[in-house]
């Protein structure tokens, strides 16, 4: 089945085009990570995906239903960059991952054992459990991200879609992260996700598809890690060198791959 379609997408903002051909489909169960140049419209992707932005051309279905008559956003978790800094909500843990439970019980239904139940196993397994009854705003960034990532899952989604869920994030956290998605990936989820660095995330990834001057540059397996590249802290993105030579790829030479 798939998952999502997007068919010869165009979106921008105010009227300047972002994207102007993209076509990729995802398939249920596939675990696909999308790279590119900062600004090159990875997230504005994400976006229309999810229906933020309207398209101002092409289609996009949504499991096989085309996403203005998709009802079902229970089925779909959104984990966006980051909590907001600063948002002035002094929010618990806990009441940040349970907000996650709100499309699937309806707002006004009181919270029940099994949302509760569900709370404490989203936390357990991103391994913030201990951390239920404390404010959001005392966690590192990384913990913020991993809970968000668990406000995601509490959904019990079957598309999880991600925006650079990584980036800045400690190294513990990731690895907590990535055990996270991976099981929900064994379980049959299908993920997307936005990535600057494979990192711990790699093992998990199926598929690249590199944005490029608003369309899809190159799709195909992520790189094997080689080399020094294996090395920890060298292990970034960098699976198109043939587009970074012709000078149509601009992150690729940017990456720290030449460091030491
Ligand atoms: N809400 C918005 N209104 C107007 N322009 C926007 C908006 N969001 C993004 N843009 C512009 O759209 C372009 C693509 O941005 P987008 O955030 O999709 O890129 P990205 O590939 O995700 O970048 P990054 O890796 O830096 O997060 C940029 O030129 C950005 O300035």
């Amino acid at each position: 089945m798939t998952v999502v379609d997007v068919r010869r997408l165009a979106v921008g903002y105010d009227g300047r085009e972002i994207l102007h051909d993209v076509s990729m489909s995802v398939r249920a169960g596939e675990v696909v990570a999308v790279l590119g140049a900062n600004g090159s419209g990875k997230s504005t992707l994400i976006r229309a995906i999810l229906g933020l932005v309207p398209p101002m051309r092409g289609g996009i279905d949504l499991f096989g239903v085309p996403q203005r008559r998709f009802r079902e956003w229970a089925r779909v978790g959104y984990v966006p960059q980051r909590l907001g800094a600063g948002s002035g909500v002094p929010a618990t843990v806990g009441e940040v991952v349970a907000s996650g439970r709100l499309a699937r019980r309806g707002m006004f239904r009181p919270a029940g054992a099994a949302d509760k139940a569900a709370v404490r196993s989203a936390l357990q397994d991103v391994g913030l459990l201990d951390r239920i009854g404390d404010p959001v705003s005392t966690l590192s960034g990384g913990q913020q991200q991993r809970t968000l990532i668990a406000r995601a899952l509490t959904g019990r989604p079957d598309l999880l879609v991600l925006d650079e869920p990584t980036a800045g994030v400690d190294a513990a956290s990731q690895e907590a992260f990535a055990a996270a998605l991976g099981r929900f990936a064994t379980d049959g989820g299908t993920i997307v996700l936005v990535l600057h660095e494979l990192g711990p995330l790699r093992p998990l990834i199926g598929r690249t598809v590199v944005v490029h001057e608003g369309a899809i540059a190159h799709e195909g397996a992520p790189p094997e890690p080689a080399g020094h590249h294996a090395d920890p802290g060298h292990d970034h993105v960098h699976p198109h060198a043939d587009l970074a030579k012709a000078g149509i790829c601009e992150w690729a030479p940017a990456d720290r791959t030449a460091a030491p």
